[in-house]
């Protein structure tokens, strides 16, 4: 109640009762709810509002139970599967056309692509990502909604629960050394754009171009490097199923041997992203 008073995000506070250790995520979330609706009261009378949080379920899922996932438009192949931290490879989600129409879209938007600075969050260039990168703002693209609502049936996930496509253009010698990708609650930086939709639980990488050599997406803890080939999308969970940050699911862009490497990020959040 103290810290709904001081103005603290419900979120916040609830992903710091899961990091104390003491609670898992429900009970964390039914608390806070608990805490919002006797303020609201004046403390007389828990009144049954609505929750505080928009996300549908704990954790993004895909379906792993049949080698072909079907969804509304499309049926895509499941390629493999690594459970710890989860890595999933899947083939057929985007048509050849559907990709060419997305790297039409963006044109010549590309800017030089940036990382969030640790300190006070801003986007900053830095040495370890060497591509370009441009943006697709909801509602700007048909192919782009399409491709978005065909994920969140994939992943079991609301799509305004989610960041708009990143897309990253990779010449010869780019790359993305290894990183991760879930936000750090002990950076300062990273505080303001947790505050802004919560955690990145997942990401899919969505392979948009042939690459005639090098260019993997790598993951060093794990001995693992995925080649990119054009509709195939790659899925990992950022976060174990409380939220918090998995140390395991470090990965990067590997440096482009021959050809252009053309990828989109989307990342699924805690909460609504707006
Ligand atoms: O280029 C890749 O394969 C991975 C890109 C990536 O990890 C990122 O943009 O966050
Ligand atoms: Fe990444």
């Amino acid at each position: 109640m103290d810290n709904l008073a001081r103005a603290c995000s419900p979120l916040d506070m609830v992903n710091s009762m899961v990091r104390s250790g003491q609670y898992d995520m429900a009970t964390a979330r039914a608390a806070i709810d608990a805490a919002i609706s006797l303020r609201a009261t004046g403390g007389a009378a828990l009144a049954p509002l609505a929750s505080a949080f928009s996300a549908p379920r704990e954790m993004p899922f895909i379906d792993v139970s049949s080698n072909r996932i079907v969804v509304p438009d499309r049926e895509v192949d499941l390629l493999f599967v690594l459970k710890k931290p989860q890595v999933i490879l899947l083939g057929n989600v985007l048509s050849d056309e559907e990709c060419d129409a997305i790297v039409a879209h963006c044109g010549s938007r590309y800017t030089r692509s940036t990382v969030t600075a640790e300190a006070d969050g801003a986007s900053v260039v830095h040495e370890g990502r060497t591509s370009e990168m441009a943006f697709i703002q909801r509602g700007e693209a048909e192919v782009a909604e399409r491709i978005d609502r065909r994920l969140a049936a994939i992943a079991h996930w609301t799509p305004e629960c989610s960041e708009p496509f990143q897309l990253q253009k990779y010449d010869k010698t780019q790359e993305y050394k290894p990183h991760y990708d879930w936000l750090d609650p002990d950076s300062a930086g990273h505080r303001s754009h947790l505050a802004r939709g919560g955690q990145r639980l997942a990401t899919f990488v969505l392979y948009l171009s042939e690459v005639e050599a090098g260019g993997g997406t790598v993951f060093p803890n794990l001995g693992l490097e995925v080649f990119p080939k054009k509709g195939n999308a790659l899925w990992f969970l950022n976060t174990d199923s409380h939220h918090q940050p998995d140390p395991q699911t470090l990965h990067g862009g590997a440096p482009v041997v021959g050809g252009t490497k053309i990828i989109a990020n989307k990342w699924l959040r805690q909460e609504r992203y707006g």
